[in-house]
């Protein structure tokens, strides 16, 4: 039902598949119309014009009623078209999910002799079948399945290959299931909506080839005919009566056109990558469309942000991932932001770079300055040459940022001479330092090693090199231990530490593990449902929260030497961003939840000591009473 409204929502797909339907339906009804036979010959009335002596449009060089025959040979040109395609898509995903999945011999043998038949140009290939055949439809359309076998065979083992070793597959074969269900049951469903999305696309290109073999004499045979041989008919009259060409090329056209409009909107609703908007080019910087002037900021530092609001706009919902968010570093501090999964860190954090994709992100208001130039709305010059200059990135995963086919050596040194004008030979004497900075031992022999050759841990070295590889003010972490085992975790955020008293670096630190706030940060955010709920001292937010959110929040953590303790889950879920209620976002999940919570805007006031979204805060604690 969604995948129609997708579709629906897709004008020219829109208007393909109601073409479509409308050829269908005359195609279908078409023994039902009181048309003349389409054979039936009036040599008195040859070539006749549009209209003329009761002929809609016109006769043939034999007075056959061309939109009888147009009708008929639609119908034929229509049912070989969808079955050829319906032959191919299931004997070549056969040999492709084979293929794929079995590998070894198997694949190689099925995948040379698909080779094979894909060495010959496609039409010679259907021209020699139908010659060893013999003319005739079927024959025909045995020929244009068979050349299209290998593009779904190819296409299908390709995504069975990456399926096969998935680790769902892996816990089938463990789950003692036969290689016959783990096809049918794991495998095929998901690389059914591939199959669709190809024989969306292909059905016109083989109505087309179909079309072609009869226009050379080699499907239908007369006195039958589909619209391929009206047209190979209708040229030997080109010259002296054109018209009769007219309908079954613009046939044709028509059908061919409405099937891959239909197919372009059947493959971007399948795949939800494309519905998201994560296939469509990202623009470089992600689009601001301010409401309103960017505002002044209320503090200062080095990373300044003010009222930043991100949103997501996919078709008419939009996701409001960053609402008012502010937030500031000054050198050498470090603050950490914390929020749930989903809360809006990462995106806050992509925001200040313009780096979240466009579309579907858009920046719809506020400031982030670094030091006094404001980077929101900037344009991209200015933008790439402060990225990773004096605004670096760290992120949760250093694999997927690093790039796999080149030495870290050389993407670090890739990374100084972007923003520095230096020879490579100075470069690399810059990366070796980086690299011994970050305490990855023998530097100078890792230098020329590959991310896959490297351990998670050192690899997030590498990560923290790059960031830290033109000397940058200011650094994002997204989450960069989360992968990684404590050990290897403790180790980083005491390399961070250092990096930042000795270089005088401001951190944001995203993460949600508090015991990491506690560690390295001077002060903390607290992020819910997109906006900063407490804000504070790490020591004020972590001995004194005063949202019942980070109250509850740190209630989740296991605490060493306090076994007795109850570990309280929040019930419930956050809301989705697409639909956030009025008032407190954490409402419906709150205990201390009371009428007035759930409307009008709930500001960020100063609570105690420190700062909350909240009208009834937690009861303070001793400790803060006391100060
Ligand atoms: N392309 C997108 N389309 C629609 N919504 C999106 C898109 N990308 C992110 N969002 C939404 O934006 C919100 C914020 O996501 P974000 O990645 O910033 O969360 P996070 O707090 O960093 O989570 P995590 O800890 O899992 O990284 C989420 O609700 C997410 O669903």
């Amino acid at each position: 039902m969604k995948t129609l409204q997708l579709i629906a929502r897709n004008r020219l797909a829109l208007a393909g598949g109601i073409i479509l339907i409308l050829v269908v339906v005359l195609a279908l009804i078409t023994p039902l119309l009181p048309l003349k036979a389409p054979n039936a010959t009036d040599p008195a009335n040859k070539n006749a014009f549009f209209g003329e002596s009761g002929y809609l449009l016109g006769s043939d060089h034999l007075g056959r009623d061309i939109l009888s025959r147009l009708l008929w040979g639609t119908r034929v040109s229509l049912a070989i078209g969808f079955i050829s395609a319906v032959i191919a898509a299931v004997v070549g995903a056969a040999i492709g999910i084979i293929a794929g999945y079995a590998g070894g011999r198997t694949d190689n043998l099925l995948m040379r002799a698909i080779d094979m038949i894909m060495g010959f140009p496609y039409i010679l290939l259907a021209l020699a079948i139908v010659a060893a055949l013999g003319p005739g439809l079927m024959n025909a359309l045995i020929a244009v399945a068979a050349v299209n076998v290998p593009f779904f065979a190819r296409n299908i083992r390709g995504v069975t290959v990456g399926l096969a070793h998935k680790e769902f597959v892996d816990a089938a074969r463990l789950a003692g299931m036969s290689h016959a269900r783990i096809i049918l049951f794991e495998i095929l469903p998901n690389v059914v909506p591939v199959i669709v999305v190809a024989a969306s696309t292909t059905v016109g290109w083989m109505i087309l080839e179909t079309a072609g073999l009869s226009f050379l004499g080699l499907g239908s045979q007369p006195p039958d005919s589909d619209l391929g041989s009206m047209l190979g008919l209708a040229k030997d009259s080109l010259i002296s009566d054109p018209h009769v060409s007219y309908p079954p090329g613009l046939m044709i056209l028509i059908i061919v056109m409405s099937i891959n409009l239909l197919g372009d909107g059947i493959r971007d609703a399948l795949d939800p990558r494309l519905r998201s908007g994560a296939l469509s080019r990202p623009m470089a910087a992600t689009t601001v469309e301010r409401k309103a002037p960017a505002p002044e900021p209320r503090e200062s530092g080095v990373l300044t942000l003010t009222d930043i609001e991100t949103q997501f706009h996919v078709g008419k919902r939009v996701f409001k991932a960053v609402n008012e968010v502010s937030l500031h570093v000054a050198p050498g501090e470090c603050l950490g932001l914390i929020g749930e999964s989903g809360s809006g860190k990462s995106v806050t954090a992509l925001s200040v770079m313009g780096l979240v994709a466009s579309p579907p992100g858009v920046i719809t208001g506020g400031s982030a300055r670094y030091k006094d130039e404001e980077l929101i709305g900037a344009d991209y010059g200015k933008l790439r040459s402060l990225r990773g200059d004096r605004v670096a990135y760290i992120f949760q995963d250093p694999l997927a940022t690093l790039h796999p086919l080149y030495k870290v050596g050389d993407q670090l040194i890739e990374a100084i001479k972007v923003h520095h004008g230096i020879g490579r030979g100075e470069a690399r004497k810059r990366a070796i330092q980086l690299l011994k900075d970050v305490r990855i031992p023998n530097a100078e022999s890792r230098i020329d090693t590959y991310p896959h050759e490297m351990s998670g841990g050192m690899r997030q070295r590498v990560g923290i090199a790059m960031a830290l590889a033109n000397d940058p003010d200011v650094i994002i972490a997204d989450e960069p231990t989360t992968a990684l085992d404590v050990t290897v975790q403790a180790q980083i955020l005491s390399l961070l530490s250092d990096l930042r008293k000795s270089r005088g670096l401001a951190i944001i630190f995203i993460t949600h593990d508090f015991g990491v706030v506690a560690q390295l940060c001077d002060r903390a955010a607290v992020m819910y449902a997109g906006r900063i709920v407490e804000e504070g001292t790490t020591d004020q937010i972590l001995n004194n929260p005063r949202h019942p959110y980070t109250a509850r929040l740190m209630a989740c953590v296991p605490e060493l030497g306090e076994g007795k303790r109850r570990l309280e889950a929040i019930p419930g879920l956050p809301p989705a961003v697409d639909k956030l209620p009025e008032g407190c976002a954490f409402a419906d999940r709150c205990h201390k939840v009371q009428a007035d919570c759930r409307s009008g805007e709930i500001p960020l006031a100063k609570v105690g000591n420190h700062r909350a979204r909240c009208l009834h805060p937690v009861e303070r604690q001793a400790t803060e009473a006391a100060q």
